[in-house]
């Protein structure tokens, strides 16, 4: 059977995107492993899944899959993606659009000017929320990785992160750290790690070591989750810049249970139709 999907991606997290309200479709894990092969498939960071909603309050259920076919709770820039491709599917007209995540309900509001907008809910920083092995709730976690000492902070955007602290993104050991911290048994969904350098109260350099998937060019709730984590230890005001390599992403936090917000663009890259093999 050949299914239709569309490449997209957010600041270069790039994604396969399939309507699955329209067509009819069941993908195991290794299909979709080799889908995300770079060299044997289409490529991608994560697939996103578009379905029926199954309460009545909501637009659509969105479902996420890393390169690896772990299912997932949350993706900050496949929820972008998710509302430009829904809009320009006709899926629907709305502009304020409301959907079902395994982390929780979203709302994305397409702007004037075509950025979007996420309601990526309130940051949870206990650390069963991630969940974490931790006796308690703390703006910094001391973590042993390969023998050292680090101090990071647990928050969790639906999804779970571990951010770190670092003088400078560009020699940040994300290679060697990401896939120790990903994997450390203290996390036992396994982590996305961030690597933070915080540049002045409103502005901070990021890079993501994603939890299934590897270092990818930008990570929406990796973006978040340093912010919320910054702005809980008094080093960041909202609202604070990220520059990922990819690109920028703007996010706005109050602060405890309020909202944060997550604005950025979402980019159609070609459409094709593949057979499943
Ligand atoms: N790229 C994403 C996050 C995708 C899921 C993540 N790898 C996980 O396993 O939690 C984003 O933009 O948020």
């Amino acid at each position: 059977m050949l299914l239709h999907f569309t490449k997209m991606h957010g600041l270069g997290n790039d994604f396969m995107v399939i309507d699955l309200i329209t067509q009819r479709a069941r993908l195991r894990d290794e299909q979709i492993r080799k889908l995300a092969d770079r060299r044997f498939g289409i490529g991608f960071d994560q697939l996103l899944v578009v379905e029926p909603p199954r309460s009545p309050d909501m637009d659509f259920r969105y479902r996420i899959f890393n390169a690896d076919g772990s299912e997932v709770e949350n993706c900050g820039n496949g929820a972008r993606c998710f509302a430009r491709f829904v809009l320009d599917q006709r899926l629907t007209h709305k502009r304020e659009i409301h959907v079902e995540t395994a982390g929780g309900p979203l709302t994305l509001v397409v702007n004037d000017d075509d950025q979007i907008t996420v309601d990526m809910g309130t940051p949870r920083f206990e650390p069963t929320a991630l969940p974490f092995d931790a006796a308690e709730d703390r703006p910094l976690h001391a973590l042993e990785v390969d023998g050292e000492r680090y101090e990071i902070g647990a928050v969790s955007m639906g999804n779970p992160h571990a951010v770190l602290r670092v003088d400078d993104v560009d020699s940040a050991p994300v290679e060697r750290l990401g896939p120790l911290i990903e994997r450390h048994p203290r996390f036992p969904r396994r982590v996305n790690a961030g690597f933070m350098q915080v540049v002045s109260p409103h502005e901070i350099r990021l890079r993501v070591f994603e939890r299934g998937t590897g270092e990818t060019l930008a990570c929406g709730t990796g973006a978040c989750a340093a912010v919320a984590s910054g702005i809980r230890q008094g080093l960041l005001e909202s609202p604070v810049t990220v520059h990922l390599r990819g690109g920028d992403l703007r996010i706005e936090w109050a602060g405890d249970e309020t909202p944060l917000l997550m604005t950025g663009p979402a980019e159609r890259v070609f459409e094709g139709r593949i057979a499943l093999a």
